[in-house]
């Protein structure tokens, strides 16, 4: 976005806004929320970090990449509780989006209609490659939507797809690279070329 885009001579105080970072597991999500939320902080803006309670995976109190780098973060259990949480703040990041509850992008359209900035990751597909959660009504409304692509293990393509590894069929199954590879289109669907 071009700098004179920021600049609206008639409005009067900070416009908020939607932006969401998704792509598949290993893709960098969680480093470019990081990234943003860092850059927040130089800039002195008081920012509030969330994640679903369900993902302890590195830590309750922080939101961790495969690489880990890592920021402080409140797990809460159901996305309303981001808005009681965030009246004080100009910037709120959200991680593990895909595992926040249906009402998730109501709670962002009234945090940016306060004039908050929202960064939010997630995955865009489960392991079936289906839709995941709320991430496609976000993208739906944001202003911005970035999609991040992992290495694809079998081939070095850029991947878009999260292939499990296990034999386990429920939605939800936390895990890393023993349970979980990023895989391209041709190798997650095994479509010979
Ligand atoms: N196959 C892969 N493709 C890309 N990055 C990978 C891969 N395997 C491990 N990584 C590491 O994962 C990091 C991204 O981690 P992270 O931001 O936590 O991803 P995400 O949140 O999308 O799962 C990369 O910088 C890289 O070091
Ligand atoms: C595809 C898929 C993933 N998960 C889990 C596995 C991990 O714990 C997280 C994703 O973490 P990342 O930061 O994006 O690497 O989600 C799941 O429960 N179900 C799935 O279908
Ligand atoms: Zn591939």
């Amino acid at each position: 976005m071009l700098f004179s885009e920021h600049n609206f001579p008639n409005r009067r105080g900070p416009i908020g806004s939607i932006e969401v970072i998704c792509g598949s597991m290993f893709s960098g999500k969680t480093e470019e929320l990081i990234r943003r939320l860092r850059r927040a902080q130089f800039a002195k803006l008081p920012v509030e970090i969330f994640k679903p309670e369900i993902d302890i995976r590195y830590g309750v109190n922080e939101v961790v990449s495969h690489d880990s780098n890592s920021i402080p973060s409140t797990p809460v259990s159901h996305s309303s509780a981001i808005l009681l949480l965030s009246s004080a703040t100009q910037v709120v990041g959200i991680d593990e989006a895909q595992f926040f509850d249906e009402e998730l992008p109501n709670v962002c359209v009234e945090l940016a209609n306060r004039g908050i900035r929202v960064i939010v990751a997630g995955l865009d597909m489960d392991y079936l490659g289906k839709p995941f959660g709320p991430i496609p009504n976000l993208m739906a409304i944001a202003e911005d939507v970035t999609k991040v692509h992992a290495v694809c293990v079998q081939c070095g393509a850029p991947a878009n797809y999260s292939y499990r590894l296990q034999q386990n069929e429920s939605r939800v199954l936390l895990g890393e690279k023993e349970s979980y590879e990023p895989r391209c289109r041709a190798c997650y669907y095994g479509i010979e070329l």
